[in-house]
């Protein structure tokens, strides 16, 4: 397997100009930075145990996200620099009101070329075919467990029969490939990984094993819970036989194998044990209209005072080139660093 760690390198003195012929931006390390995941909102439809504590996040108030107008603005001046993959997500972004209007208005952005969206697919049964109609061209679902009680009991409250219909509905409306996030933890879902991994021998659907993250409000279950992806595929392969490592462009968060013969993939993401912050291609947007940086750390620069205040496109522009290229080369788990400053469900995943 390769592996995808690779030494930190020195900052450039450049800013990140695009090189000559580029349209690309490029943060301080020259990595490419052309992804952007949008936050809709900060709300959710669940209360998923790893990753908001039982009492749930203290929600932005209304006044504080960005309007649609103002998301707009913002997409269009990203895109203007090369920002060409979007993937919505939240919270839940199938609870933001007027989505399935906003995606075609994003579509229709010149440069915008890859919508894709992370949801728990609780709504997508009723939205699929609008969202798919409108311009979405992947989707990514979560499902932790395939046990009606147990996914009650990891999403504090969800029906899973609801997920299996969105599945089916975003099947059916040609969102593809679509790829399953079980976020494994000890004790609650570990055991299920083989029975989850089996689903690609006769779907084409990449089933991912997330390792769980210490984000805010949950760094107890991550301190009791981590599985390390070497386990989860060690357990896989227990059941499976050895699996096939399929090739994947560096910048996807997971890496991705095989069981033989199957239609489908698996991929494993492991950003504890094994970091790929080396070909981090992406920066985020917060649903109350901040750049982040990193997902796991607190760095963020504001751009909803500027859209507020009726920047230009340029002062947009020049505000997020700046924003790469204070982008962190990665995260301080290995050193101990937690400052996150946010929960996951505030920044997207
Ligand atoms: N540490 C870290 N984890 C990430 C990053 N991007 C995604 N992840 C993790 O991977 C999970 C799944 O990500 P998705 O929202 O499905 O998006 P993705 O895997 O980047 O999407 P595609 O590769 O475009 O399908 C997220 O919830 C995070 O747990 C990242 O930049 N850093
Ligand atoms: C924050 S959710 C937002 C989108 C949508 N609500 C969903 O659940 O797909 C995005 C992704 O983050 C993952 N996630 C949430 N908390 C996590 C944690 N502590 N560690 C790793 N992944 C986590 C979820 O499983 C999901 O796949
Ligand atoms: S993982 Fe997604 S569905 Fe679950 S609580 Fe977080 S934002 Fe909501
Ligand atoms: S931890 Fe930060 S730098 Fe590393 S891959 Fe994720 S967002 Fe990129």
């Amino acid at each position: 397997m390769i592996s995808p760690v690779v030494q930190q390198p020195r900052r450039t003195d450049e800013r990140a100009v695009p090189r000559p012929g580029e349209r690309i931006t490029r943060d301080a390390y020259g990595r490419p930075i052309t992804y952007l995941r949008i936050s809709l909102t900060d709300r959710c439809n669940l209360r998923c145990v790893y990753c908001m504590p039982a009492h749930g996040m203290k929600f932005a108030p209304r006044e504080e996200l960005l309007t649609d107008e103002e998301l707009l603005t913002i997409v269009r001046a990203a895109a203007r620099i090369g920002f060409s993959r979007l993937r919505l997500t939240g919270g839940e972004p199938t609870v933001r009101p007027g989505l399935v209007e906003l995606v075609r208005a994003m579509a229709a952005i010149p440069g915008v070329e890859d919508i894709s969206m992370t949801t728990n697919g609780l709504l997508l049964e009723r939205l699929a075919h609008d969202l798919a109609a409108a311009g979405l061209r992947r989707i990514n679902i979560s499902l932790d467990t395939l046990d009606p009680e147990r996914y009650r009991i990891m999403t504090r409250g969800g029906r899973i029969e609801k997920v299996f219909a969105g599945i089916a509905a975003a099947e059916d409306a040609g969102l593809r490939p679509i790829k399953l996030n079980a976020v494994v933890v000890r004790g609650l879902n570990d055991h299920e990984v083989p029975a989850l991994a089996g689903l690609t021998l006769e779907r084409p659907w990449q089933v991912r094993f997330i390792e769980v993250m210490p984000l805010e409000g949950v760094a107890d279950v991550h301190d009791a819970g981590l599985v390390t992806s070497a386990e989860t595929r060690a357990r896989i392969e227990e059941v499976f036989g050895p699996l096939e490592e399929v090739e994947a462009p560096l910048s996807d968060p997971a890496r991705v194998f095989r069981i033989r013969g199957a239609q489908g993939t698996l991929g494993f993401i492991s950003p504890v044990s094994e970091p790929f912050c080396a070909f981090c291609n992406r920066i985020r947007l917060t649903a109350d209209g901040k750049l982040r940086l990193c997902l796991l750390r607190s760095d963020e620069v504001d751009i909803r005072e500027l859209v507020r205040r009726g920047a230009s496109e340029e002062e947009l522009i020049e505000r997020i080139r700046a924003a790469v290229w204070r982008k962190p080369w990665g995260h301080g788990l290995r050193e101990g660093d937690r400052r996150t400053g946010r929960g996951m469900s505030q920044i997207g995943g």
